[in-house]
């Protein structure tokens, strides 16, 4: 996981609110990331006291954070999503920048596919608009190809080193993700509309309109933010 930064208790704070919102005999999509760490350890909290659930897991990290604090876990095969609950790097009038954690694919999977997207953050992922790099993950043998229509696209990737070994992070899925700067996004639709069928990308790091609703933890509490 990630480390995580000193809005610990924001982060909780909006995890628990999410994880609250969780009803008896319902299908939950497990996020990535720090945030979403919280919810799980409520939601897990609650299975002990008695909710019956079935998580979906997003990544190795949330299947092993889920299987520690006793939710049961099934896969797509099995169930569609309730509700999901995720983390994000940036929200921008319920537009998403995800990937910092490098699960975005699966993310987008299972999030998109709940009856109701809830997304966890605290008040620093808040922005106007979306400036943070876009995550792209990429089939390892497309990375320079990739790298040059991102070029071409206006963008500046930097592939994502990992910081406990050697060379380029690689995902759940075997492959490696470009962090890539494109400033200020103005259009975030039309942009994850050209990333999409790049050869080669897998999966981008831009959620847009896929949010049901923001909940933000603050020193104090927690905003909650409507879109559907
Ligand atoms: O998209 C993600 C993982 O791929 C995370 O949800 C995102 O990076 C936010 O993480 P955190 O809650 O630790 O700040």
């Amino acid at each position: 996981m990630k480390s995580t930064s000193g809005n610990d208790g924001a982060k909780r704070r909006a995890g628990e609110s999410a994880a609250a919102l969780v009803e008896d005999g319902t299908v939950v999509g497990l996020g990535t990331g720090s945030t979403t760490a919280y919810a799980i350890r409520a939601l897990g909290d609650r299975v002990a006291e008695g909710l019956s659930i079935r998580g979906i897991p997003t990544s190795y990290q949330s299947r092993a954070l889920a299987r520690e604090v006793g939710i049961p876990l099934v896969t797509l095969e099995d169930a569609t999503p309730t509700v999901a609950i995720d983390g994000a790097d940036q929200v921008a009038d319920g537009d998403l920048v995800k990937g910092g954690g490098a699960a975005h694919a699966r993310e987008k999977v299972v999030d998109s596919s709940a009856e109701r997207f809830v997304v966890v953050a605290d008040e620093s992922k808040r922005a106007d608009a979306l400036s943070h790099p876009v995550p792209v993950e990429v089939l390892p043998d497309a990375v320079p190809t990739v790298e040059a229509r991102l070029r071409e696209e206006g963008g500046d990737p930097t592939l994502r080193a990992a910081v406990h070994k050697d060379g380029p992070v690689v995902t759940d899925n075997g492959n490696l993700v470009l962090d890539c700067d494109f400033g200020t996004v103005a259009d975030p639709a039309t942009l994850a509309a050209t990333l999409s069928p790049l050869p080669g990308v897998v999966e981008h790091g831009l959620f847009v309109g896929l949010a049901d609703e923001v909940h933000v933890g603050t020193a104090t509490g927690v905003d909650v933010e409507r879109f559907r």
